[in-house]
């Protein structure tokens, strides 16, 4: 991992401008009720990264709020998730989001970008573009950053510490390395993101790198640090609620690489109290994108 692993302050614009040739590039934001903070994100892409990004498509995850409409006024395209590929049984949540955001845009090389962030900078981009733009080998880039929670320094990613990490290093620890593996910030190629599954939910972004290890090997997987990121915090109660997907979407790759055989399977339901609730944390799964391309290219052309 530290052999592929460099800063967004390696990758100035200039060079990129030059590397980039005629590779197109895609910027997708999930946004379920950001309209505080979209608008500022598309529009420092669009006013920083012109010459570099292609397109900046916002999926507008089944919002409440005016997310859609910020996200358009500040000059992004604007898909809703439940209106790309309508021929499918919607699902939901964020890995939803992202499937239903790589099927709806055309980029060479697609960058993922969170929609709730405070702090936004163009070169969140282009650091997760860096290694792609100037390495043949490289399919994958995973944003590594600096996590304050509320205002403590590293104190942040609290799902990251206490569960993705620890199984990562139990399970598959040739992806120890990667410092912020539920960050939301990353990047691929086209067809390296097309030929792996997308789990619903929060369990997207632990499936995306166990499923890539498997596909593209570490040697192809990247890291770039961005500094520090700030973004909204979920209550502890919704922490353990995607900790419960996480963890199930750690089972379901544990199984399919044939290293659990198990009697049963795990129950899906979370109970937690205060309120005393059970919640569903089951994840459901898109398969590669690559194999639906007839019914993908129909839709989207
Ligand atoms: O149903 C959903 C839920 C979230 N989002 C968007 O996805 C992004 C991240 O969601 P958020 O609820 O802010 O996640 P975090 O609590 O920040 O969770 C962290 O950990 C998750 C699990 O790996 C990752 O998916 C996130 O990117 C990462 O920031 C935001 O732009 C959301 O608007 C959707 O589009 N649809
Ligand atoms: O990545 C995580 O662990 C979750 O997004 C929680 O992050 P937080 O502890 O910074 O709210």
């Amino acid at each position: 991992m530290e052999t592929n692993t460099s800063t967004a302050a390696d990758w100035p614009l200039d060079a990129l401008r030059l590397a980039k040739g005629t590779t197109t590039v895609s910027v997708v934001l999930p946004a379920r009720d950001e309209e505080r903070t979209v608008g500022a994100i598309v529009s420092t892409i669009r006013r920083d990264l012109a010459e570099l990004v292609d397109e900046v498509l916002v999926v507008d995850s089944r919002s409440t709020d005016a997310t859609a409409a910020r996200a358009a006024e500040a000059g992004a395209r604007v898909v809703r998730q439940d209106d790309v590929l309508p021929e499918l049984p919607p699902l939901s949540g964020k890995g939803e989001a992202l499937w239903k955001g790589l099927a709806a845009s055309h980029g060479d090389v697609v960058v993922y970008i969170d929609s709730d962030l405070r702090n936004f900078g163009a070169h969140f981009v282009s650091g997760l573009l860096g290694p792609l733009l100037t390495d043949p080998r490289i399919q994958f880039v995973k944003g590594a950053y600096e996590r304050p929670l509320r205002g403590r320094r590293g104190e942040g990613g609290r799902v990251t510490e206490l569960v993705a990490r620890p199984l990562l290093n139990l399970f598959w620890p040739e992806l120890a390395g990667f410092v912020q593996p539920l960050g939301g910030e990353y990047a691929g190629r086209r067809s390296a993101l097309e030929s792996v599954p997308y789990v619903t939910e929060y369990g997207v972004e632990f499936g995306l790198l166990v499923d890539l290890l498997e596909k593209v090997g570490l040697d192809a997987m990247a890291q770039v640090d961005l500094g520090s990121r700030e973004h909204s915090h979920q209550s502890t109660a919704a922490l353990g609620r995607m900790s419960g997907q996480i963890m199930l979407t750690a089972w379901s790759r544990l199984e399919r690489q044939g290293r659990i055989v198990a009697s049963e399977p795990p129950a899906t339901l979370l109970r937690q109290f205060n309120p005393d609730t059970f919640t569903n944390v089951s994840v459901a799964e898109r398969p590669p994108l690559a194999s639906l391309s007839a019914v993908m290219e129909e839709d989207v052309a």
